[in-house]
């Protein structure tokens, strides 16, 4: 019986006088709920109606049923045994109360009835009733609450303990009983934590908070723990009760909650929020101990033709196998991050950061330009990185990292698959790129592109046998923008398809025109981007081009750099095959700066490799590149494919390269690339039989 606020208790009144009755409940009326039955029977019916009642006044003699026999019945059925009975009989001897209280009853009254006396009693005994009943449930609390609830006195020596904190400790009650709380501590809270605890329940009576405890298996649990005192009515300390819970499942909750916001879901290395935090704490750390900090960019090169041509999931198979990369490449105390896309940054601390920085650079060039396995697909990328120092290069995170990325993009500058440190005169480079993005979007509509033309020469007699299309962009404010540095941001913007498209059909177009003023014997060869061959329907498109300009296929040789046939040379080979079916003839080009692998080779029906310039260039002083091209045009022979010899310049090349047997040449010794109306001029010339 647990008081209801604002309900009144319920009083049953039994006696079969009514005046009795009428006594009894005027009396009672004002403060409590009352129920009236006249006899035994009907009292017991209504004692155990669902409205029960938390007393009853039972006269003794009644006809019928009398009061002790109701008594009894009452007693022995469950639902009304608890129910508190005040005897009231006109039977006043000290047998007659005693036989009454031997019964069960709570009480006794003698009939005339005192008011005040009844109203006490009655008060007491629903009193008593309600103090038992708030024991009860705070026992079966103790007892059946899924928190540990541990009572120490005011020695705080352990008192009493509940079952689940039996099962939360490992400890039985009589294991603890008079001993300290510490010995569930796990040493893994600091005194201080502990004193400040004791500071807020002396001055407050309260704490709580979460400390680490040892099970007695020895496992260390985290608890979210509450104490609070109680103080006897003079004020001092009479116990204190701590109660507590395991919160090892929600901390390893907040830990996968802290890892998801920390982390970068495809690669699970740290995302950019933990750079922000991490970098600003290694900041201070170098700060104090006088060391310094290089931050790293990381960009793979050329990631977004990858991506784009072979799908998100080569891509993402390439990414997770660069992090695995990168992660084998530094310390374990350096952090590697995924900025997101293809961009990683790596922040590691040195007494000489410049130093470990370029070594560690050194480390990841070697590392990612290894060949890549992904989805059963063979794969080449290389990384452009970029390095600022700490403190020498910025003191803020956002001047770090924007300086580290400057040098990202100067590294791309330069060629790629290097590495730059950070120098305050590249800053303008960042704004030219941007620049340059957003020209070349526009530049194909504003008509800014036009093409050069440049000559091939048979190696034995000199005749033109085909001009290559090299692409041209002017631009009114950059002016002549070089190819080399336009054509891979075309690519990384995804505008090269289209721009490839125009090449196609303005230098088809110009070879229908010399084809009409009588130049017969020429071919063009134009240059296709990797993004173009994997462009849906590129063999219809060609042979469209083609027909549309009464061309046939051998008039044509497309040129696609060894590099992009590598990149998925399955592909390649089946793309090959069916633009070789149109006629269609074809170089591979830049030949020896990639990665060929010569079982490749042999299978790409090609027409003819070109030799790279960058060979060419020192044939007569470097033995090495006199020995690639020597060997190169074996094997060129050996395989039945001709080889074109780039970037001829001088009369010695020519000489070296015709007596190595280089079937074709090209190079400024013959002619520079020219604009299309130079072309007639140039093959009508006596040089140009
Ligand atoms: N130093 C020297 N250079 C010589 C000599 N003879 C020719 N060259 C240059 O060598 C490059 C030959 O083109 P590439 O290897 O296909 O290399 C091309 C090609 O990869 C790319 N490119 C040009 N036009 C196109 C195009 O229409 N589509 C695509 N996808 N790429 C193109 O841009 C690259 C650079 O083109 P360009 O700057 O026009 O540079 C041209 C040409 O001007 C020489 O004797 N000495």
């Amino acid at each position: 019986m647990v008081d209801e606020p604002g309900k009144k208790l319920l009083i049953l009144l039994v006696d079969d006088v009514p005046e009795n009755i009428h006594v009894l409940a005027a009396a009672l009326k004002a403060d409590y709920r009352i129920k009236i039955a006249v006899n035994g029977p009907a009292a017991l019916d209504l004692a155990q109606r669902s409205d029960r009642p938390e007393l009853i006044l039972l006269d003794v003699m009644m006809p019928g049923m009398n009061g002790i026999e109701v008594m009894r019945e009452l007693r022995s059925r469950p639902a009304t045994k608890d129910i508190p009975v005040i005897f009231v009989s006109a039977d006043s001897s000290e047998q007659s109360q005693v036989a009454g209280l031997d019964l069960g009853a709570d009480d006794y009254l003698t009939k005339p009835v005192v008011v005040p006396v009844l109203m006490a009693r009655v008060r007491n005994i629903l009193q008593r009733k309600c103090a038992e009943a708030q024991l009860r449930l705070a026992a079966h609390v103790f007892d059946h609450s899924g928190e540990a609830i541990m009572i120490t006195d005011r020695n705080n020596r352990i008192l009493q303990v509940n079952p689940a904190f039996i099962r939360l400790t490992g400890y039985a009650a009589s294991e603890v009983r008079g001993k300290s709380p510490s010995i569930l501590a796990s040493g893994k809270t600091t005194p201080d934590e502990y004193r400040a605890m004791w500071h807020s329940i002396n001055e407050t009576g309260f704490w709580q908070g979460e400390i680490w405890d040892r099970h007695k298996d020895g496992c260390v649990y985290p608890k979210l723990l509450t104490i609070s005192v109680v103080r006897s009515v003079s004020g001092s300390v009479d116990y204190y009760i701590a109660s507590f819970a395991d919160i090892s499942a929600q901390k390893a909750t907040e830990e996968k909650i802290r890892h998801i916001a920390h982390h970068d879901p495809l690669t699970d290395l740290p995302n950019r929020l933990y750079l922000q935090i991490s970098l600003k704490q290694t900041m201070l750390l170098v700060r104090r101990k006088e060391e310094e900090a290089a931050v790293m960019f990381i960009d793979l090169d050329r990631f977004k033709v990858i991506n784009d041509s072979l799908g998100h999931q080569v891509g993402d198979g390439l990414l997770i196998e660069v992090a695995h990369r990168l992660k084998e490449s530094v310390r374990d105390s350096d952090l590697v991050v995924r900025l997101g896309g293809d961009e990683f940054v790596i922040v590691l601390t040195d007494k000489n950061a410049a130093h470990a920085s370029a070594h560690v650079a050194d480390k990841i060039l070697t590392a990612l330009s290894k060949p890549y396995l992904v989805n059963g697909i063979n794969l080449r990328t290389t990384p452009s990185i970029g390095i600022s120092l700490y403190p020498h290069d910025g003191e803020t995170i956002e001047l770090l990292m924007k300086n580290a990325d400057t040098a990202m993009y100067h590294a791309k500058a330069v060629g790629r698959n290097n590495y730059q440190f950070f120098r305050a005169e590249m800053k303008h480079l960042t704004n030219d790129r941007l620049l340059l993005e957003h020209s070349l979007h526009e530049a194909l509509e504003k008509g800014q592109f036009y093409l050069h033309y440049q000559p091939q020469v048979k190696s034995e007699n000199d005749h033109v046998i085909g001009l290559e299309v090299l692409l041209r962009w002017g631009h009114p404010v950059l002016g002549n923008v070089p190819p080399d540095q336009f054509i891979p941001v075309a690519e990384e913007i995804g505008l090269i398809g289209r721009l490839g498209e125009w090449v196609l059909n303005t230098a088809c177009s110009q070879l229908r025109d010399w084809r009409s003023q009588g130049f017969k014997d020429v071919r063009i060869a134009v240059n296709l981007s990797v993004q173009q061959l994997r462009q849906a329907h590129l063999v219809e498109r060609v042979a469209s081009v083609l027909r549309a300009n009464e061309l046939a296929g051998g008039d044509l040789e497309l040129e696609i750099t060894e590099s992009a046939a590598m990149l998925n040379p399955e592909v390649a080979i089946e793309i090959f095959n069916a633009l070789r079916n149109i006629g269609v003839e074809l170089a591979i080009d830049d030949f020896g700066t990639g990665y060929s692998s010569l079982s490749y080779l042999k299978l790409l029906p090609i027409q003819r490799l070109k030799l790279d310039r960058t060979f060419v260039k020192d044939i007569e002083t470097d033995p090495n590149d006199a020995a690639i091209c020597s060997a190169t045009i074996a094997l060129a022979h050996a395989l039945g494919i001709e080889v074109v010899a780039e970037g001829v310049e001088t009369e010695a090349q020519r000489d070296y390269l015709l007596h190595r047997e280089a079937d074709i040449m090209q190079g400024f010794l013959f002619a520079k690339p020219m604009p299309a109306e130079a072309v007639p001029v140039f093959l009508n010339s006596p040089r140009a039989v």
